[in-house]
């Protein structure tokens, strides 16, 4: 029997009306609307589109957003000093640096500078850190996107071996870190594979969650998936002026039990995710304000 498709869209958009209420009630109690600053720098197209949506979606939920658009030949100090700016100003909740940067500018020290207390992304070190601690801050918005699929599919993550392929920031090393914690979606035994990883195909078999997360357009085949595996697919790719994840879908949803579409998957989850943040943070710089 093909596999139960997991529609990240509708997710999305359920999840969307219940934080459009929060920000509501938010407002109502505190004259405050929460206020998302997204910086661009460059002229990357799909860039572009994910910080456009981005302003949509907080539109479409109440909160307010501002867009900084700078060209691609910004210098570093000329970003550091508007992030400084941003840090400063008592009417902006979230801080979110759209990646990649251009070449010149050093990715690790843009993300440090930003507040911790509105890094949405939870990409600063502090926030890291509090991850990897078990008592999260905020929740990075891909690999919360991904617990809160895992979620309402119902797969029981618990005791169940989650596979995760592919180490980078974004996703791969906080999911890990987040699937291995105690609590909802997690308690997982968890195993990473990389560009590194012997025998590859014997490790993503035996996982009972399959998450791909390498960059690589159609990499998992179905031969590598343990039948009735929940399969989430994490991967953005242009192939032939199509967008694909990770996954072969084609191939892998007549194994897999439950797997994940792209688009329609985990990429909506990731903008609702930064939704839930900027309210997150609006709530937090009230209370240490
Ligand atoms: N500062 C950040 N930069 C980047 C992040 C991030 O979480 N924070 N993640 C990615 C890009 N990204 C969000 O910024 C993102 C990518 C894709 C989608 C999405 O909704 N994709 C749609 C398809 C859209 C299309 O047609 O291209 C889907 O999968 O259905 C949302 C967000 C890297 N940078």
């Amino acid at each position: 029997m093909p596999a139960h498709i997991i529609d990240g869209k509708a997710l999305a958009e359920k999840l969307r009306v219940e934080i459009a209420s929060d920000v509501s009630t938010f407002v109502n109690e505190t004259g405050v609307t929460p206020h998302l600053a997204a910086v661009l720098v460059g002229d990357d197209p799909a860039s572009a589109v994910y910080v456009r949506n981005k302003e949509r979606a907080c539109a479409n939920v109440g909160i307010g957003s501002t867009l900084h658009r700078l060209a691609s030949e910004t210098t570093q100090a000329e970003l550091l000093e508007l992030i400084h700016q941003l840090n400063a100003d008592d009417s902006v909740h979230g801080i979110l640096v759209q990646l990649p940067l251009p070449a010149q500018i050093h990715e690790k020290a843009v993300l440090d500078a930003v507040s911790a207390l509105k890094d949405v992304d939870a990409f600063h070190p502090e926030n890291v850190g509090l991850i990897v601690q078990g008592r999260p801050r905020f929740l990075p918005c891909t690999p919360c996107g991904v617990q809160q699929m895992l979620i309402h599919q119902g797969v029981q993550t618990a005791g169940a071996h989650a596979v995760v392929i592919g180490r980078s920031e974004i996703v791969g090393k906080p999911l890990v870190n987040m699937l291995m914690q105690k609590g909802e979606a997690a308690n997982a035994t968890v195993t990473v594979c990389h560009s590194r990883t012997r025998d590859l195909n014997d490790i993503t078999r035996q996982a009972d969650i399959l998450i791909a997360a390498i960059g690589l357009p159609l990499f998992v085949k179905a031969d590598m998936v343990k039948p009735g595996a929940a399969v989430i697919d994490v991967g953005i790719n242009r192939l032939d002026g199509k967008l694909v994840g990770d996954v072969d879908f084609d191939q892998v949803r007549e194994v897999a039990g439950a797997i994940s579409p792209v688009p329609g998957g985990v990429g909506p989850m990731t903008i609702t995710m930064l939704l839930r943040n900027t309210l997150t943070a609006a709530t937090l710089l009230r209370k240490t304000s």
